[in-house]
């Protein structure tokens, strides 16, 4: 078996995850990819250093080899603040109105990436696959190279891929889609976003595409497909069957004293549909006032990103949001919204989601969102609860027997919160052993053996 090397924007190191709370699904997802295989995680340490030295700390924690380095202030506002934050994150979930173009950003993005390029280049074996993940590290591979790297090389990209008539507003879009094509597999969510990737390379490049996504580029095959990236299922029902599930359950339980609980687990970031989901709830309870103190929205909403302004923007608006729902709906025994700015480990969160009647998922845009998936893996398969889930969640293509809802539409989300509280058992159920089958199915073992497997792969040899 090839030795995986697997590059990350940010290296966290279980202990630390699970101390921290809140680390996103990538994190997640890698953490237990990683666990299973000899290999090494690079990428940066999260921490900062007057000057960049291209130092690599190297660990092992709790099976998982790290390497990471420390960057610059000055990276850390052009690289990760700046063009991976705010550049490419909020044109890939379609935001252009937050997209800030800077030169420099651009010029510190393609700096860091040399210095990642640069500092792994000496933890590299002739055998070793190496895979990439994400927006902060497109560029790398060609990178690698231009080092001379020959080594079979993937990129996965966790986010959505933006329609081309968004994309190309982005200067300098062709050569930072060209260097993707250093890859020899690009992986994707889901088909939609694939197929804007695809769509791109034929309208503004020109190359012919083969009906299995094989290209080819400059003497190079690429094979560009979907892999949705899945929840580490064992791993996480072990958690919810945990003293510490059963704890953070009974006491939620206890202190709705018999409200039917919907729960919402999200970083804070504009493109959770937090503003529009607090709104959907208010018109739920306005609409259905005999329903209005029988229901209680548990918001979990760690910090995320905060020195970029869009994401101080959304604190401020759903801090007011909040204060004006419950000024209106509240009653002396009882508030309508708990809103959370905090991360829980997995487990708390386990116990959460089983407690909840409902699950209320609903992004305006998410590449995949695990938590959907946790929701469904933590229910009671007897008693369980019902999933509403976005239609533009990358998750709502394998999840079809969730409630999908226009999280835009205040009407339909607020519709559909009566519907799931209303849902008879016998639906309940039909509906949760579909969901579950799939989420135990596609978990993140079948997504990196898929992933590993297109890249040792001879898919596009024939072309
Ligand atoms: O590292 P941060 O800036 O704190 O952000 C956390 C992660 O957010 C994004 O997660 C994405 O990956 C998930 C797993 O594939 C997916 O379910 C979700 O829809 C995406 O939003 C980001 O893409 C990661 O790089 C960050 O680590
Ligand atoms: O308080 C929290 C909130 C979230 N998460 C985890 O963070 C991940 C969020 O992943 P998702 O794909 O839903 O969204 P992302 O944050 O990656 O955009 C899930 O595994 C959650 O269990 C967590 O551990 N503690």
């Amino acid at each position: 078996m090839s030795r995986l090397i697997v590059i990350s924007n940010r290296v966290s190191v279980p202990k630390a995850a699970g101390a921290a709370g809140a680390q996103g699904g990538l994190a997640v997802a890698l953490n237990s990819a990683l666990r299973e295989n000899r290999g090494i995680w690079f990428g940066w340490s999260g921490q900062e250093t007057e000057e960049f030295t291209g130092h690599l700390d190297m660990q092992r924690n709790d099976g998982v080899t790290t390497a990471t380095i420390d960057l610059e202030p000055q990276d850390i506002e052009e690289y990760y603040n700046g063009y991976a934050n705010r550049t490419l994150w909020p044109l890939f979930h379609y935001r252009i109105d937050l997209t800030e173009y800077d030169r420099n950003f651009g010029e510190g993005y393609e700096r860091v990436n040399r210095r990642f390029a640069d500092s792994v280049r000496p933890l590299i074996d002739q055998d070793d696959l190496i895979w990439v993940h994400d927006y902060h590290l497109l560029p790398l591979g060609s990178m690698l190279r231009t080092q001379g790297v020959k080594n079979r090389m993937g990129l996965f990209l966790h986010t959505p891929w933006p329609p081309t008539r968004l994309l190309v507003s982005l200067p300098f879009h062709e050569r930072l889609v060209e260097s993707m094509l250093a890859y020899d597999v690009i992986g994707f969510q889901t088909e939609e976003w694939l197929g804007s990737f695809l769509h791109y390379l034929e309208k503004e490049m020109g190359l012919e595409i083969s009906e299995d996504g094989c290209v080819q580029y400059q003497g190079r095959r690429i094979v560009a497909q979907a892999f949705p990236i899945g929840i580490d299922f064992a791993e996480f029902t072990q958690g919810a069957q945990s003293e510490e599930a059963q704890d953070a359950h009974d006491k939620l339980k206890a202190s709705v004293r018999g409200r039917k609980i919907l729960i919402g687990v999200d970083r804070l970031d504009y493109s959770k549909g937090l503003g529009e989901r607090f709104e959907s709830f208010s018109r739920f309870l306005a609409d259905n006032p005999e329903l209005a103190s029988k229901a209680v929205l548990l918001q979990i909403a760690p910090p995320s990103r905060g020195d970029v302004a869009s994401y101080q923007q959304i604190r401020e608006d759903l801090e007011r949001k909040t204060g004006h729902i419950n000024g209106a709906h509240a009653d002396v025994a009882f508030v309508p919204i708990r809103y959370v700015n905090r991360g829980y480990p997995r487990r708390q969160l386990a116990g959460f989601y089983r407690a909840a009647d409902v699950g209320l998922v609903t992004p305006l845009r998410d590449g995949m969102n695990l938590v959907a998936k946790e929701y469904v893996a933590a229910q009671n398969e007897e008693d369980p609860g019902v999933l509403i889930l976005s239609q533009f969640a990358g998750a709502a293509l394998q999840m079809e027997d969730a409630l999908l809802v226009n999280p835009h539409s205040l009407e339909d989300v607020s519709e559909t919160i009566k519907r799931a509280l209303a849902m008879p058992l016998e639906e309940r159920r039909a509906r949760h052993d579909k969901l579950l089958d799939s989420v135990r199915s596609e978990d993140v073992v079948h997504w990196r053996e898929q992933f590993v497997r297109a890249l040792h792969g001879t898919h596009c040899d024939a072309i």
